[in-house]
């Protein structure tokens, strides 16, 4: 273990817990491990993804295993790194087999193979984990999957047939306790099971997340913790609603959340009035914190005026669902968009009331955002992602160095690079329904350099110092710093007050109006929604 700031606690009602040994800051990281016990790439990332050193790279750099030729790696250390660790055990087996096994089913076998032989005992860490075996018997369909699953894992891995309750239950334990891993943007790639991290608990309000950067991976905190505190992540996607999340929790980790969010039906707008964020005068520039709390409070006020408008929207809510689970399944893309539209409007009284953080709107406006991608309407989606920045992100995850923000502001930061390598006349045809004199009020250089000073404070907080997306972002950093010098211009004024923030009152100025544009662009979103066809 490269780091560990924290120690074990018993909480009667959640079991085993981590709380934290010191006091720590927001950004820190409590606990970082560089191998962690076990991680498998997924079926559908086998071909972009190395899995050795979980690098995402075209499947045309990528060289297949000779033998399986299932999976790939970026280089021949990593191909020899992973033939040393567990490959030389599993590259015969998936030979033989006619398909590649589900996840699960590696993740067990190789477990199996690397930690539990040769006298077939669980480790101790593992052995003391939720496996909820209990509940999971209770469901017959359920528990036949498992047995199925853990049959095929003991016999891939000749262990023998009296040990298939022990089979059984790590297979149990690790269906608990095992994470997605994720590329440093949160796409899933695969499954990781650290016994260490899965002691950390569950709330919809957590103080801390858990960061991957290829094999390593980190628990950070998203707020200060005081020594002493319970450590929680998130296990769902806690911007859903609270019927969505509990559910899952439900039928994922067989128990009721008593967070506080949950028991008080928080809306994102009171979430981000209890949230304590850490300070960025840069960020202050493109929202203002206390605004945006004065805002928050304005909103819920609204909501609870409203309640019954808000109740009498329930079947237009489910409806709004059902289109955009609609819109992931059609293979037109024309009918994709017209979907994501039809729930934008019968959500009509979120938009009056801008109430774009709550449920589900931010997942029709993420929906949005992909489909203009997917179709390479680069700048349509542009301006979606700003005015989801603004409107739902902020809300939606109020701390500044929440991962998901600061990925999204420096996907924010490459999309307005590619408007800067548009003609202004192509500029304005792809986007025909914004004024011209937006757009030319906009330097799309200066305004990538601006976003990119953002996320570069932010990244060490979000994603760890001396990370691979740190990297990522070091790197665009330079090359717009170099456009800039080139051309001469405010790029030294910028750089400038990345370096001296406040004190250099020029470049203030100059970040300070290029986020007013900005913020004018992303007032043209629903303009984009209602005309940008595909
Ligand atoms: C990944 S484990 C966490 C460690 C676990 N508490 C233990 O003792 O092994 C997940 C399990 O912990 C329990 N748990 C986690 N968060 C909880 C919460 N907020 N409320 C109740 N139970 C929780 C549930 O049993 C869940 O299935």
């Amino acid at each position: 273990m490269d780091c560990n700031h924290s120690q074990t606690v018993k909480d009667p009602v959640l079991g085993n817990g981590l709380a934290a040994s010191k006091d720590l800051s927001a950004g820190e990281p409590i606990i970082k491990i560089s191998e962690p016990f076990l991680i498998v790439v997924e079926k559908d990332a086998l071909e972009r993804v190395c899995s050795y050193c979980l690098i995402e790279s075209d499947i045309s750099s990528l060289k297949k295993c000779t033998g399986c030729k299932v999976v790939r790696y970026c280089t021949p250390i990593c191909q020899k790194a992973d033939w040393r660790l567990i490959h030389k055990n599993e590259c015969s087996l998936l030979q033989r087999l006619p398909g590649i096994p589900p996840t699960p089913v590696r993740a067990l076998y190789q477990a199996l193979l690397r930690y539990i032989r040769p006298a077939f005992e669980f480790d101790s860490r593992s052995a003391s984990l939720e496996h909820h075996v209990p509940d999971l018997k209770k469901d017959r369909k359920r528990w036949d999957e498992i047995v199925l699953q853990a049959k095929g894992a003991l016999e891939f891995s000749k262990t023998p047939a009296d040990k298939m309750d022990m089979v059984t239950r790590l297979l149990c334990i690790m269906a608990t306790n095992a994470f997605r891993a994720t590329l440093p943007d949160d796409t899933p790639i695969g499954l990781c099971y650290e016994p260490t991290l899965a002691l950390a608990n569950h709330s919809c309000m957590p103080n801390a997340f858990i960061m991957f950067d290829g094999r390593s991976i980190s628990l950070m905190a998203l707020n200060a913790i005081k020594a002493g505190e319970q450590i929680f992540i998130s296990y769902v996607d806690f911007t859903k609603s609270r019927d969505h999340r509990r559910a899952e929790l439900k039928q994922r980790y067989f128990f009721d959340c008593g967070c506080e969010k949950c028991r008080h039906s928080y809306t994102p707008y009171r979430v981000c009035q209890e949230t304590t964020a850490i300070p960025s005068e840069k960020l202050a520039l493109l929202y203002d914190y206390k605004t945006l709390v004065s805002q928050a409070a304005e909103r819920e006020h609204e909501i609870q005026a409203m309640q019954q408008g808000l109740n009498d929207l329930k079947q237009g809510i489910s409806v709004a669902q059902s289109l955009i689970d609609l819109s992931k399944t059609t293979a037109s893309e024309k009918e994709r968009l017209n979907f994501l539209k039809q729930a934008i409007s019968d959500l009509s009284l979120y938009k009056n009331h801008k109430l774009f953080a709550l449920p589900p709107y931010p997942t029709i406006l993420d929906e949005l955002y992909l489909a203009y991608i997917d179709n390479e309407h680069l700048t349509s989606a542009l301006i979606i992602l700003l005015f989801i920045f603004l409107n739902c992100d902020i809300y939606n995850w109020p701390q500044p160095n929440h991962p998901i923000r600061v990925t999204r502001l420096f996907t924010i930061a490459r999309l307005l690079k590619y408007a800067s390598s548009l003609e202004p006349a192509n500029l304005e045809q792809t986007l025909p329904f914004i004024p011209r004199e937006v757009l030319a009020g906009i330097d799309f250089i200066d305004a990538t350099h601006a976003i990119l000073i953002l996320v570069s404070e932010l990244a060490p907080l979000s994603h760890g110092q001396g990370t691979r997306f740190m990297g990522q972002v070091e790197l665009e950093l330079r090359e717009v710093e170099e456009v800039q010098r080139l051309r001469g211009g405010v790029g030294k004024e910028l750089q400038k007050w990345q370096s001296e923030g406040n004190v250099s009152t020029d470049g203030r100025k100059i970040a300070s109006q290029i986020f007013t544009g900005l913020r004018t662009l992303a007032g043209f979103a629903f303009e984009v929604i209602e005309k940008q066809n595909l």
